[in-house]
């Protein structure tokens, strides 16, 4: 009788259980498919558990299958899937990645609402857990207090007073790297593989100011990510079963080893840094401020007024293993420094990637950028912080390569209560995807020419470029814009502004056409780019 009842309480919870499922995976969004329907809101039909992913995975994977020409309409090739949709279901649609509804939206008058005018309905979506590991648990990601506290701690490294004191580093290191090219001697040329060049490039300047005097040490665990990004991206293309991350797989066995020994390395960093801090205080007050300075700082400070309010304890140390919430741990230092690794090192050298594609694409403007070079910095080797800000050419092609080519290629938020977005009612737990690159290309707002490369349209600054001001976003908007935007801006212009003095630039033959998406924007083939090098033209110029 006993075994009876167990069986019976036992087919009833797997009844329940069985419910819910049905109920979260096939009603539920068949409601909510309604919902939106009812407003006039269409999009793919929703298919049990995988969504629309089989969809935007095969119409992904035609698009990539070869280059494409040479052509700046890249829209069709990077978000295919939203390119297709769009022209049946319209700008605004519902998609469904697996069973999490996402409303597709690109009318810049719904991005100003979602970014700034009702941005406290919206919050960060949660990443996918590959990119969870490897962004860590820092601005990123963060919400709420938290996020609005350590902002508030970091945004120093990024003020431009702080960030010209790295301009005579970065631009050694940039000559430094230049001088190691050893071009043909009869003609002057070599060929280079730009993307990883620059990857190289960038993670020296995104170490400089996350770890200031501690850079050595910090680009050692930079190196470490930068295997782990491999990794991930390798996972990213090839798996699709769910659950895959906990297999004791070869690939993820090293993954996690890469995972401690980053996390070990940074603790160590922290806790040494944090112990001399009295010791080196001239240091720490003399050069650029860094992420790590001034969050240890910050630790330091928050510790003491702590310690000094209950019990007179060790500062330095209590700084580090406080449970405050409030405060800054170690642990929060370390996920921060991650942090800048995976948001600052590619997305800076992608833009340097397709900057120095599209210079070499279009020569008239790549000579027009370099004799502003010439004219602004005259016979200094390195352009100070004043001349960079006098190249103004050189500003409207970085714009025009960011709003054809934009790092990163669409953004997500989730709806935090029912929302009214420009008259249509969202639902709670709803995802809003927000297609930069299809709102950078549309014609509707940039003119017959939006899929053109036109420097020129910059020339009354970026509010005058588009019939809309808010169309422009390659750093997001609103209170969760990049933080490291100042930087990115700096570091290119600064390394353009070195090479366009020294050589000229045209595609390889080897260049194959082939943007596409991975994370970010990069060309799917790699980008060589024949540098040949130029008689210093100030020099002949002045002989
Ligand atoms: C061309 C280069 C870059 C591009 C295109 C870019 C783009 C973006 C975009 C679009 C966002 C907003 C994401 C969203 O709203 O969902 C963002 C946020 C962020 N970026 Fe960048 N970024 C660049 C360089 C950098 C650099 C160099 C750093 C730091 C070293 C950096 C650090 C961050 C951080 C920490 C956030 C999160 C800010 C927050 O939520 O408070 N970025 N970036």
């Amino acid at each position: 009788m006993e075994k009876w009842f167990k069986i019976l309480g036992l087919s009833f919870l797997v009844s329940i259980f069985m419910i819910r499922v049905v109920a979260y995976l096939w009603l539920r969004p068949k409601k909510i498919e309604e919902h939106f329907a009812k407003q006039g809101i269409r999009g793919p039909p929703y298919k049990f558990f995988i969504g629309n992913a089989k969809e935007i995975v095969s119409l992904m994977l035609k698009a990539s299958s070869q280059p494409m020409p040479f052509s700046h309409n890249i829209l069709p090739r990077v978000l295919s899937f939203y390119h297709h949709w769009k022209k049946i279901y319209g700008a605004t649609f519902l998609v469904w990645f697996g069973p999490t509804p996402r409303l597709a939206v690109a009318e810049p008058d719904l991005i100003r609402e979602i970014f700034t005018t009702k941005s406290e309905f919206y919050e960060k979506n949660e990443a996918h857990p590959l990119i969870r590991q490897l962004e860590g648990d820092g601005l990123l990601s963060l919400k709420g207090e938290k996020w609005a506290h350590h902002r508030k701690i970091i945004t120093p490294t990024f003020h431009m007073e702080n960030l010209k004191l790295l301009i005579p580093g970065a631009a050694s290191k940039v000559i430094e790297m230049l001088e190691k090219l050893t071009p043909n001697s009869k003609n002057g040329e070599i060929e280079i593989e730009i993307s990883e060049w620059f990857q190289t490039l960038t993670e020296d300047i995104v170490a400089q100011t996350a770890f200031g005097r501690s850079y050595e040490q910090g680009k050692a665990i930079f190196r470490l990510q930068a295997q782990q990004m491999v990794l991930a991206s390798e996972a990213f293309q090839k798996v699709f079963i769910p659950g895959y991350r906990f297999m004791p797989t070869k690939r993820n066995i090293k993954s996690w080893k890469l995972d401690t020994e980053i996390k070990k390395l940074l603790m160590k960093l922290i806790q040494d840094r944090t112990e001399n801090w009295g010791k080196n205080e001239m240091q720490e007050n003399n050069g650029p401020k860094d992420l790590l300075g001034l969050m240890i700082q910050a630790s330091i400070k928050e510790s003491s007024l702590s310690s000094s309010i209950n019990s007179p304890l060790n500062h330095h140390n209590s700084a580090l293993n406080n449970n405050n919430s409030s405060m800054i741990t170690a642990n929060d230092i370390a996920e921060e420094c991650k942090t800048f690794f995976f948001a600052g090192e590619q997305t800076t050298s992608n833009l340097l990637t397709w900057t120095t594609v599209l210079l070499a694409m279009h020569p008239q403007w790549q000579d027009l950028a370099r004799d502003e070079v010439i004219r602004v910095c005259g016979s200094r080797a390195i352009p100070s912080k004043d001349d960079l800000a006098k190249l103004k050419m050189l500003s409207m092609i970085l714009n025009e390569s960011l709003r054809l080519y934009p790092p990163i290629v669409a953004t997500i938020r989730r709806a935090k209560a029912d929302v009214d977005l420009g008259g249509c009612k969202i639902p709670l737990g709803t995802e809003v995807l927000i297609p930069i690159l299809a709102i950078h290309h549309d014609q509707a707002i940039w003119g017959n020419d939006a899929n053109e490369f036109n420097p020129s349209r910059f020339s009354e600054g970026v509010a005058r470029a588009a019939k809309h001001p808010m169309a422009y976003i390659p750093f997001g908007l609103g209170v969760r814009q990049c933080i490291g935007q100042n930087l990115a801006i700096l570091q290119t212009k600064l390394t353009i502004a070195i090479i366009l003095k020294r050589f000229a630039l045209r595609l390889s033959p080897q260049y194959k056409h082939a943007p596409t998406v991975l994370m970010l924007l990069h060309p799917q083939y790699g980008a060589p780019v024949i540098f040949k090098r130029l008689i210093d033209p100030a020099i002949a110029k002045s002989s």
